[in-house]
């Protein structure tokens, strides 16, 4: 099997005369969890629905599980799974006439009950969807994603609507599906989620990838500076240090032992994140 799920080069999209995806890279590895960021209109929803198949190109190469999504085969079809951003799921029906209904499109679908109660609805099985609260709408959503046994499942923007507590559930889910050996293209503008779930991602400015790794190393966030901050004797004390070890050391010293409200940070993927778009912004 191939290594690679998704492989892109110089994609391009057109609207009249607005460049939407404008020369995009990508590489997506088989089992892994794959994060998408970028801001409104930056080109994603474009993007991912050309890899599924749903847009069609002006230009560059796309290969998906080994085929190109503009000539994919039905069977290639059913290897994809996708979670749409806006809820497709509509009707009188009940949540297990639905996932049910959606199995039979599948050549070798996971066990209706199974995905229900992986999905956390159980108790609703028997509900209709129509009374469904919105969150509860979209785990329907998920269960129809997945329902297929997908090798490669799309993701846009998944927990909108969750209570807290339902995305914690939610992101073990999909990193159960990725341990099975799922590859998942996630895109979101929950940063928490993106750095909770993601294996790599890429943020896409103006149809460009900008920055591409891990979400603990983008953009040199891994070697950017820590700050430490305390109170001191005259108020709230912040030092931005390349050896923050060295600096509490001095300062428990200083202190005869505990640091009087001590926090060290390194910034946040959305420091990193916000600060990619900004170099951006200012460059065009
Ligand atoms: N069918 C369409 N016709 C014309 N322009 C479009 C069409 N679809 C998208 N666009 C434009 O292309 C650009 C990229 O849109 P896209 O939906 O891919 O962005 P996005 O990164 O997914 O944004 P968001 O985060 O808001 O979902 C935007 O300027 C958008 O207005």
């Amino acid at each position: 099997m191939a290594e690679t799920a998704v492989r892109v080069r110089g994609l391009r999209k057109v609207y009249g005369d607005h460049v939407a995806v404008d020369g995009l890279d990508l590489d997506i590895r088989r089992g892994e969890i794959f994060g998408i960021l970028g801001p409104n209109g930056a080109g994603k929803s474009t993007t991912v629905e050309i890899l599924e198949g749903h847009r069609t190109r002006d230009a560059g190469e796309v290969d998906v599980l080994g085929e190109d999504p503009g000539k994919a085969s039905r069977r290639w079809k059913s290897r994809i799974g996708i979670v749409w951003q806006n809820e497709v799921v509509i009707g009188d029906t009940t949540v297990a006439e639905t996932v049910r209904h959606f199995a039979r499109y599948f050549p070798d679908p996971r066990d209706p009950e199974e995905i229900i109660d992986l999905v956390g609805l159980t108790e609703k099985a028997n509900a209709r969807v129509s009374g469904l609260s919105g969150g509860q709408r979209r785990r329907v959503d998920v269960a129809i994603g997945v329902i297929g046994r997908p090798e490669l499942l799309f993701l846009d923007e998944p927990t909108t609507g969750f209570d807290p507590a339902a995305r914690r559930q939610f992101w073990d889910l999909i990193r159960s599906l990725a341990d099975g050996g799922t590859s998942i293209v996630l895109t979101s503008h929950y940063l928490d989620e993106v750095e909770a779930l993601a294996d790599r991602l890429a943020v896409v400015v103006k149809g460009k990838v900008v920055a591409e790794g891990d979400p603990a190393t983008l953009g040199g966030r891994a070697s950017a500076q820590a700050q430490v901050s305390w109170l001191g004797a005259d108020g709230p004390m912040t030092h931005r240090t390349d050896s923050p070890t060295t600096v509490v050391a001095e300062l428990a010293a200083y202190f005869k032992g505990e640091i009087p409200e001590l926090t060290v940070t390194r910034p946040s993927l959305e420091d990193i994140y916000l600060g990619l778009i900004k170099e951006q912004e200012t460059a065009a």
